[in-house]
């Protein structure tokens, strides 16, 4: 062995020598099954998120790109690989034909929080779980999961994040890119992989005991502050339901459609995850639909907080082996609240307000929404001129608001723009000098300049396609970090 090799190898490796916790695994192995990681021809690091290493107790500037490679891209030195099993609701129909079928939990560590994270592979080799499928992720849809969360995460979305992606070398064929096309595996760090669907399998399986079982663990782990309590699985369900209605709250606010909210991409912790036809809409439209083989538009933007109250009533169903389906009504009933709560906060943000009455809010956020809506105005456009060109003298004139912009330029003169910017104008004449201030830093906070619009992520993906350029996508990270 070469002194290279010596200092490289796994045993000296910073991931490879966490504190490891047994956390899953402890609880017996009808959860998943124990699989190696594919071997791979190449291994080239194009990803490394060094914002999460803190959060390991490792400093970034001691790990190097090679212990990357060998933990997360030729997985050496760890063990068990464990494929989760779960099924899930795909579209309204129940598959019982799911479970990891191209990744594998790596490990749970323990966060410097005092939280614990998931690395969760996809892209790393065929499991039981693979059906027909390579086991493998593009280039492409690696690329683009590392975009989708590192932007939602920056907008204030709980989300995962992605810690590396690595090309592996293998040509892929799929019918949505042309083929062949470049592979890689992609190493995600997230709360939870349970899912929904975990629970829908064991409930499938007629094994309430499991239920219960992962149920205790899910609480303990995830929902700890409640733990204790005489009511927790009660509680443990209301507030998942907060979760998730925030969640939906946060992708609305964010213009963001996930694509495919089937049960098995619903995370028991309630964290947003798997980013794979998603998009940012283009213009308001309800109806905006992202996944080509979503026909029917049930993932349509506007259908998401719906969706997802639907998925949570239907996980009662498998945990009323537990507890009482009546305890779990009275915590979906909370869902609308929730969410509409956090959907105006967010929006107001958007708009420049960190508080406003409610009265005050919900009048602008309905001008702002039947604005959007009816004119073909680009939604994160919108908000990004709002944050460009605030003047503190838009309270002083009604007309002077996003007067000088490009959208103030085109729609300034229409009926709706002009009901908009009177109410907007209102509220300002209100504040004091001090609030209206403020305005602009809340703005230039929540609206990010560079959004993740489809073209944006094609151009990126044109220069590593054609020329294997990855500037632009480095460049993009650092500007969906910097806010600009
Ligand atoms: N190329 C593939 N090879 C094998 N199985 C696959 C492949 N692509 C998807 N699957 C399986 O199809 C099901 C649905 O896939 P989906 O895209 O929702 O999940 P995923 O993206 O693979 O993983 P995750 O939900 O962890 O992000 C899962 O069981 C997944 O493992
Ligand atoms: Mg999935």
């Amino acid at each position: 062995m070469t002194l290279a090799e010596t200092q490289n190898d796994a045993s000296n490796n910073p991931f490879v020598a966490l504190n490891y916790e047994p956390a899953l695994e402890s609880l017996g192995d009808d959860y998943y099954d124990e699989v190696a990681a594919a071997e791979f021809p190449q291994h080239i690091l194009r990803w490394r998120n060094d914002a999460l290493l803190p959060r390991l107790g490792l400093n970034p500037q001691l790990v190097t790109d090679e212990d990357f490679i060998v933990a997360f891209g030729k997985f050496e030195g760890r063990k068990p690989l464990l494929a989760l099993r779960y099924h899930g609701y795909q579209f309204g129909e129940y598959n019982p034909g799911l479970g990891d079928g191209r990744g594998f939990l790596y490990g749970q560590v323990r966060g410097t929080d005092g939280e614990l994270y998931d690395f969760g592979t996809k892209g790393s080799g065929r499991t039981p779980y693979s059906r027909g499928g390579d086991g493998m992720l593009t280039l492409k849809g690696g690329v683009r999961e590392v975009l989708a969360a590192e932007a939602l995460h920056y907008m204030g979305v709980r989300t995962s994040r992605c810690l590396s992606l690595v090309e592996t070398g293998l040509p892929l064929w799929r019918g949505d890119e042309p083929s062949p096309t470049r592979s890689s595996v992609m190493v995600r760090m997230s709360k939870s992989h349970i899912r929904f669907g975990t629970f829908e399998r064991l409930h499938y399986l007629k094994r309430p005991d499991l239920s219960k079982r992962l149920l205790d663990h899910v609480i303990e782990q995830y929902y700890s502050k409640i733990a204790t309590e005489q009511d927790k699985y009660a509680l443990f369900y209301a507030e998942l339901v907060k979760r998730v209605a925030e969640l939906a709250a946060q992708w609305m606010a964010a213009g963001f459609c996930h694509a495919v909210l089937n049960t098995d991409n619903m995370s028991i912790t309630g964290e947003s995850f798997d980013y794979g036809p998603y998009a940012f809409i283009p213009s308001y439209d309800p109806y905006f639909v992202a996944a080509y083989f979503d026909y029917y538009g049930r993932y349509c933007y506007s259908h998401q907080p719906l969706v997802c109250k639907l998925n949570l009533e239907m996980l009662q169903e498998p945990l009323k082996s537990v507890f009482a389906q009546d305890d779990m009504e009275s915590g979906l009933s909370t869902f609308d609240e929730h969410y509409h709560n956090e959907y105006r906060s967010l929006m107001l943000k958007k708009l420049g307000f960190e508080q406003l009455s409610i009265s005050d809010g919900e009048e602008l956020l309905k001008a702002t929404i039947e604005f959007l809506k009816m004119y073909p105005v680009s939604y994160h456009h919108f908000f990004a001129e709002m944050a460009s060109s605030f003047s503190t003298k838009w309270g002083d004139n009604a007309s002077d608001i996003l007067r000088d912009s490009e959208i103030g330029q085109s729609l300034g003169a229409t009926e709706l723009f002009v009901n908009w910017s009177g109410i907007y104008h209102r509220i300002l004449t209100n504040l004091t000098p001090e609030e209206v201030e403020k305005i602009g830093k809340c703005l230039t906070r929540y609206n990010p300049q560079t959004p993740l619009l489809r073209p944006v992520i094609e151009s990126i993906w044109e220069a590593i396609a054609q020329e294997n350029n990855w500037q632009p996508f480095y460049e993009l990270l650092e500007k969906i970090r910097s806010g600009q």
